[in-house]
């Protein structure tokens, strides 16, 4: 693992790193292997990067998008982590509609959305059962409980090492997730955090004791690159073990 820390002096500077990085990994990939990869995150701190993408001028037809988790909500509800992805970059740009693949929330059961969607990754990524694809961009966020994707604290679902896709619980409403090993098996994962309220977890997540299902953010080790881009409220003053590898 080759692991990167960056604080950033504020919001729109955290966003412009995020970008910079992406636009990099978007023509490393497009020029190697002709296409580019990437999982999106939900919730709020990711809305304005996603806005910032669609503003860039890109081969659209080239880039896959998928998403690390997602609520179990129809994506026209206020909650949607897809549709919060549509309205602010999506829908804005020439993307194929097939190039898009969220995860399945409309089947009545969260364990049947998650074994369709784990069908349909290995369908677009040719993989068998117990293989674990690599996507170019996993982008994470972490909530204040050091949670990260649908991975909350002290949940089964931190515990699923055997499959892609599995069911998250937050406070007793299901969630759809990327499981650990899957998240780890990415050319690169980018946690992009904001917010002083995040500063406490960050400090047990790079502590170097601390239980991973108590503070789930851990369990993200890739086998690729990792960056922690934080803005200076979430990481300023605090004693973050820095770069490694
Ligand atoms: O519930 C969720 O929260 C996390 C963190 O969100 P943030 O608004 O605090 O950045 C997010 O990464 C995850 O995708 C989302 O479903």
């Amino acid at each position: 693992m080759n692991k990167k820390v960056e604080v950033l002096p504020d919001q729109a500077a955290l966003v412009a790193r995020a970008l910079e990085l992406i636009l990099s990994k978007i023509n490393v990939a497009i020029e190697q292997r002709g296409m580019f990869t990437i999982a999106l995150a939900g919730g709020s701190t990711p809305k304005p990067l996603y806005e910032a993408i669609a503003s860039s001028n890109l081969p659209w037809d080239k880039i896959h998008v998928f998403w690390g988790d997602e609520r179990y909500v129809p994506a026209d509800h206020p909650d949607s982590n897809e549709g919060m992805a549509r309205r602010a970059w999506l829908d804005k740009v020439e993307i194929p509609a097939s190039n898009i693949h969220p995860m399945p929330t409309t089947e009545g059961d969260p364990a049947i959305s998650a074994a369709k969607h784990e069908q349909q990754l290995q369908e677009f990524f040719h993989c068998s059962p117990g293989e674990f694809p690599a996507l170019d961009v996993i982008l994470l966020g972490m909530g204040d409980d050091a949670h990260t994707a649908s991975l909350f604290p002290h949940t089964e679902a931190l515990k699923v090492s055997d499959r892609l896709i599995t069911v998250g619980n937050k406070d007793g409403n299901p969630r759809i997730t990327f499981t650990y090993p899957f998240i780890n098996a990415a050319r690169c994962v980018i946690f992009v955090v904001a917010g002083a309220n995040k500063k406490p977890a960050l400090a047990q997540v790079f502590a170097p004791e601390a239980d991973s299902s108590t503070y789930p953010s851990r369990l993200i080790q890739p086998q690729g690159e990792l960056w922690w881009l934080l803005d200076a409220a979430a990481g300023s003053g605090s004693d973050l073990k820095k770069d490694e590898g």
